[in-house]
């Protein structure tokens, strides 16, 4: 996955100098840029070589989530997804390009497989493999996951990991322009620990600063805002008896602004909370504080997405000082994710 994270943040700092050119400072909408990235870094983690392919599939399910957003906001009338209005079609079309796109790319995959020339270094390498290791474990002729399960697998890695760590980065970067004091203690540690030379996976962790900079923003705007549970028989919570089938939802970002665990300053921009680790930031330990989810559905890509953000805002960092741009607007917005609803426009100087 290294190679997939140094190659694509080292196109974004390159095409941002071109963008800069020889101004001395310039603006850029830093939102969809962070949503190329991580598009890219997914794809070509996905499906290595078949990258060019991948990324056709992460700009129509960018399409799709914006999609389902408006249908939920649409007035609810039964049966209404069936009918052919304009955007019922478009999320059909879309449905059926990715499905055949993804089926080209894995059908491309078995035949090189088959001929002993396929690399099992990507995602979908490692989950074909393993599904024909599993299936010969279990004797049987019929694969354990069929060709509708890898899709799944892997339509669910796009929408899991791509506009998550978009919006970190993105609002990684507002904070930082807001709070210059944070960018410059965070490019100094990045400058102590990797000088000028490309970031790397063993020396990534010991960035402190840069790692409680990551919570603070994580805490403050958390990209996925709410998670769902199901009750599968009757439980007890807080005094209260469920019955099977209850949907209870986790509001993430309440419980992370909430002044009873995180104190008065909990709207407050204040990384120095996380200096002594999770544990020890709030009143309530660690239970407070769940971005990435909690128990045994939390995030799988959670170290991933840490790595690929602390990766691409050393890059930036070693490369650029920046501010917010006259015409920011702070617009937090949760679509799918908690989005900047006017982009993030902000002012870059070349150091
Ligand atoms: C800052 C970035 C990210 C955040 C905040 C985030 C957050 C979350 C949350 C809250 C959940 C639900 C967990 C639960 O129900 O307890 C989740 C699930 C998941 N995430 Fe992430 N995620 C991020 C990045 C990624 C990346 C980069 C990938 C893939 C490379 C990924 C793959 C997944 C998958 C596959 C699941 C479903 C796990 C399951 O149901 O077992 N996520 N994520």
């Amino acid at each position: 996955m290294l190679p997939a994270f140094v190659g694509c943040c080292n196109e974004l700092v390159t095409r941002w100098e071109d963008h800069v050119g020889s101004d001395e400072t310039k603006e850029i909408d830093v939102w969809p840029e962070f949503q190329n990235l991580t598009g890219d870094v997914i794809s070509r983690a996905a499906f290595g070589s078949s990258f060019s392919e991948g990324r056709r599939i992460f700009q129509i399910q960018s399409e799709q989530a914006q999609n389902v957003v408006k249908m939920l906001n649409a007035l609810y009338l039964p049966g209404f997804r069936f009918l052919p209005m304009q955007l019922n079609r478009r999320v059909k079309a879309n449905a059926i390009e990715v499905e055949a796109l993804l089926k080209g790319i894995i059908n491309k995959r078995e035949k090189a497989m088959k001929e002993g020339n396929a690399s099992n270094e990507d995602l979908l390498g490692v989950l074909m493999e393993s599904n024909i290791a599993e299936t010969k474990e279990a004797g049987t002729a019929k694969p354990i996951m069929t060709m509708d399960d890898i899709i799944g697998e892997l339509k669910l890695f796009y929408f899991a990991g791509m506009d998550t760590t978009a919006v970190l980065l993105t609002w990684t970067m507002v904070c930082l322009s807001m709070h210059p004091e944070w960018q410059d203690r965070a490019r100094e540690e990045v400058l102590q620990v990797f000088g000028n030379n490309q970031p790397d996976f063993d020396s990534i962790n010991q960035l402190k600063v840069v790692a409680m900079i990551m919570y603070e923003v994580l805490r403050l705007y958390p990209p996925v805002i709410q998670f769902d549970r199901q009750t599968y028989e009757e439980v007890e919570l807080g005094g209260v008896r469920y019955p099977p089938g209850v949907i209870l939802s986790l509001p993430i970002v309440f419980l992370h602004h909430d002044p009873d665990v995180w104190g008065q300053d909990a709207d407050e921009f204040k990384p120095e909370r996380f200096a002594e680790g999770i544990s020890k930031a709030s009143r309530s330990g660690s239970r407070a504080f769940f971005p990435f989810g909690w128990g045994p559905r939390i995030c799988v890509g959670q170290n991933f997405a840490l790595i690929e953000a602390k990766m691409a805002l050393s890059n930036i960092l070693q490369r650029f000082s920046f501010g917010l741009s006259p015409s920011y607007m702070h617009a937090p917005f949760p679509v799918s994710t908690l989005q900047p609803d006017h982009g993030a426009q902000i002012m870059l100087n070349k150091l």
